[in-house]
């Protein structure tokens, strides 16, 4: 997990995931699978993918009550994906129930996924935290409350932005892991990230992996993009 770059593949199905991933034949990949391309074509992406040696993320941000969180979290780990997450806004006895699915539907001498829990969505701003959801203490005391939580349940990490991270560091240490999108190279638009920052600016957080999308599956040569974004990241191409 530590230093990975995850490329999410947010691409309406399987034919263009294959076009995509062309180019990048000689590399082994850390990709994200998210709700548009599962959706469209079901476990039997995840197959493909993994058939061609990438490691997976499986995002689908289960948020649900425990029970049914569980039982889903058991089928989907009999898909032997590397990480899957769950909203932390689910509270703590739908994350610890996540938990318990993940185990008991991991195949004996399987290593379980590594359970991460979404804080405040990248494209969550201060201003939406405290009007919209009513959060009197902000966006990075909601962070913060969130990621605890996560951390007693038992999950392995969070999801939030590398403007967290750090902090997230310093108070859960540094196994906790943390996983960030909203990466953006310097001067790339920003779309509909609110909480962004730059390859370089996320390797100094001790952030554990970061998540690119759009700036790398819609650059004009998406390869030269993914080893430019890879070497601002890690400082080195590799
Ligand atoms: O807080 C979150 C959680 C998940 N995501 C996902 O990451 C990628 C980011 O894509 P970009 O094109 O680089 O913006 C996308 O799949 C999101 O669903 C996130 O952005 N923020």
């Amino acid at each position: 997990m530590k230093d990975s770059l995850i490329i999410a593949l947010d691409f309406p199905g399987k034919s263009q995931v294959m076009e995509f991933l062309k180019p990048f034949e000689q590399e082994q990949l850390f990709v994200k699978v998210g709700m548009e391309l599962f959706y469209a074509e079901g476990p039997s992406i995840i197959e493909e993918l993994k058939k061609q040696n990438h490691k997976i993320f499986l995002d689908l941000k289960l948020h649900d009550i425990p029970n049914t969180v569980k039982s889903t979290m058991k089928l989907l780990a009999g898909l032997e994906c590397d990480l899957v997450n769950v909203h932390a806004a689910g509270g703590s006895e739908m994350m610890s129930a996540a938990l318990e699915g993940l185990e008991s539907g991991t195949a004996p001498g399987q290593k379980r996924p590594y359970c991460i829990a979404v804080t405040q969505l990248t494209s969550t701003s201060e201003c939406q935290v405290k009007q919209e959801q009513q959060i009197v203490v902000g966006l990075q005391e909601s962070v913060l409350n969130y990621a605890k939580l996560a951390q007693n349940s038992g999950l392995d990490g969070v999801v939030c932005s590398p403007h967290e991270a750090g902090l997230i560091h310093d108070r859960f240490g540094t196994d906790f892991i943390t996983v960030t999108p909203g990466i953006r190279p310097a001067e790339s638009a920003l779309e509909d990230q609110k909480r962004t920052a730059t390859p370089e600016f996320a390797r100094k957080q001790g952030i554990s992996a970061i998540v690119v999308g759009r700036p790398i599956t819609r650059a004009a040569n998406p390869l030269e993009s993914y080893l430019a974004i890879k070497s601002e990241w890690k400082g080195v191409y590799q």
